[in-house]
């Protein structure tokens, strides 16, 4: 029998209440958080009588107990993440915001909260004190603070204010980052949250479900970022992880007793329908642009720094290569690019050029390949207009999907794994993220890049890309012709055996 190893399981702590229904708090938490490959711990602060249709009753854990629970874990079990939902005593959130204060530093965790102030059934959980501690103690310890609108205006004091001011006022008060939730615009068909953080500033837009079985939405979306976080994401990533998790979830709920029905907790998302629409600030919004198909799997995808690797390449029948200039002067970029093309119509090879998307139009080349900073710059209507085909280069899931609404003829995915070729921004992204990146664009071809070498090929190859780019496993190699050689062939064998 498989035996988990709980060591290769991030541990994340929910610091909440119970809900005996099921469908909230801790319960729904920890189905989150195993549902995403988690280790979930708990720390009750209240236990709360509530069915589907109306809370009951609840009663406030001993701050003796409520301490004993946080050091206890500390001890054995320290957390990746802190999940904070419902606290319905003044007492026991002054203990936790001096418990955070004390051990945050040194252990370095990442503290999410829920500022769970009422029930969806309308149950009242807070004071004026306990709003206060919110304010004043905990927000200056939060990575990341998910309110709705109501919540919102309650924690900012500002209760006619628009939402741009009752959130800049949380920031003030020291939360890092904001998930502020869209759900209680009612009547709009769409949900749209804003997520604001020091980087990014993004707009999560997404179909309103019809459904009445929604009782823990806002438990399961930050347990969902929060396992995300542990997982290494950031959090703009794990707040888009977050949202798919919880749509997933809604568009399986079920009925419970007679009120608001549960979510179905199933695993990681990776169908595109479940994922939102991102508009960040800097985004032009295209109403229709289509790029020229490339013929998937794209295959074995070298990408060369001159003409000459071209020609070096060429009798070795290379399907698709990409030029990617450097250096030179602009006529000698120019000179180069045009042989290039040239030689790739002779050869019937589909070259692509990378940056240079004017020159690649002057010249009628098979495609372009454009960075994300390159997005704002192209004439993406000019290059979709030429039949140019287009990829785009994204190193996480924010840029996923905003590569993936200009529907371009391929995405790459990288960098895998460390490299020597380029200085990268970001961490390699490895294996596993590769994979869901791959699942996610089931329609559309994907290259994996980035220290691709012949051990790693197959590997990379089974997370379900349709191509692999290389550079110096090609380029840097004492034979580069066998090497470009041998990686052509197992990559065709790959591709003829999955077809
Ligand atoms: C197939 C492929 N993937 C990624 C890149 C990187 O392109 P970009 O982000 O434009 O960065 P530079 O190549 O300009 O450094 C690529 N060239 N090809
Ligand atoms: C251009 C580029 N973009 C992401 S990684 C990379 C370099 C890939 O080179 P190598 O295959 O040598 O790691």
């Amino acid at each position: 029998m498989h035996k988990p190893d709980l060591a290769t399981k991030p541990i994340v702590w929910a610091i909440a209440s119970s809900d005996s229904g099921g469908g909230a708090g801790i319960q729904a938490d920890l189905h989150t958080f195993a549902a995403l490959d988690c280790h979930g711990c708990s720390v009750i602060a209240a236990v709360t009588a509530q069915n589907s249709t109306e809370v009951v009753g609840y009663e406030a854990i001993s701050q003796a107990l409520f301490v004993t629970q946080l050091n206890c874990l500390l001890n054995d079990m320290p957390p990746r993440v802190i999940k904070i939902g419902l606290i319905p005593d003044a007492g026991l959130l002054e203990q936790l915001a001096s418990w955070l204060a004390q051990h945050k530093n040194q252990y370095q965790f990442i503290v999410i909260a829920d500022p769970v102030l009422s029930s969806s059934t309308g149950y009242n959980f807070v004071r004026q004190s306990t709003l206060s501690i919110w304010r004043h103690q905990l927000l200056p310890l939060l990575d990341l603070i998910t309110p709705n609108l109501p919540e919102l205006a309650l924690l900012s004091q500002l209760l006619q204010a628009e939402v741009a001011s009752q959130a800049e006022q949380l920031l003030q008060w020291g939360a890092k980052a904001l998930l502020i939730k869209g759900g209680h615009c009612n009547g709009t068909a769409d949900i749209t949250d804003h997520f604001i953080s020091p980087n990014s500033s993004l707009q999560l837009t997404q179909p309103r479900l019809s459904t009445v079985h929604n009782h823990g939405t806002g438990c399961v979306l930050s347990s969902a970022i929060a396992a995300a976080c542990a997982h290494g994401y950031d959090l703009a990533d794990s707040t888009i992880i977050g949202r798919a998790y919880l749509q997933q979830a809604l568009c399986h709920s079920y009925a419970t007793g007679k009120g608001a029905g549960s979510l179905q907790h199933h695993g990681w998302p990776t169908e595109p329908h479940y994922f939102p629409k991102l508009t960040q600030p800097q985004d032009t919004h295209y109403d229709t642009l289509s790029f020229a198909a490339i013929a998937a799997p794209i295959g074995f995808y070298p990408v060369v720094d001159s003409v000459q690797w071209l020609k070096r390449l060429l009798p070795f029948e290379p399907d698709v290569i990409q030029l990617r200039l450097k250096h030179g002067t602009a006529l000698e970029i120019e000179q180069q690019i045009a042989e290039a093309v040239a030689l790739s119509r002779d050869y019937k090879l589909r070259l692509f050029i990378n940056d240079h998307w004017q020159l690649a139009l002057k010249h009628a080349a098979y495609g372009v390949h454009l960075g994300q900073q390159d997005l704002t710059t192209a004439n993406l209507p000019a290059i979709a207009a030429a039949g140019l085909r287009l990829g785009i280069s994204t190193h996480s899931y924010a840029e996923l999907l905003r590569a993936r609404q200009l529907q371009p003829s391929y995405i790459a995915l990288g960098h895998i794994f460390a490299t020597q070729t380029k200085q990268m921004p970001s961490q390699p992204q490895g294996l596993a993220r590769l994979k869901r990146y791959a699942a996610l664009c089931s329609d559309t071809p994907t290259v994996a890049i980035g220290g691709i070498t012949a051990e790693r090929l197959v590997a990379v190859l089974q997370c379900g890309v349709s191509g692999v780019a290389v550079v110096s496993a090609v380029t840097a190699q004492a034979e580069p012709e066998q090497a470009f050689s041998r990686f052509k062939h197992q990559v065709e064998q790959h591709y003829a055996h999955y077809a």
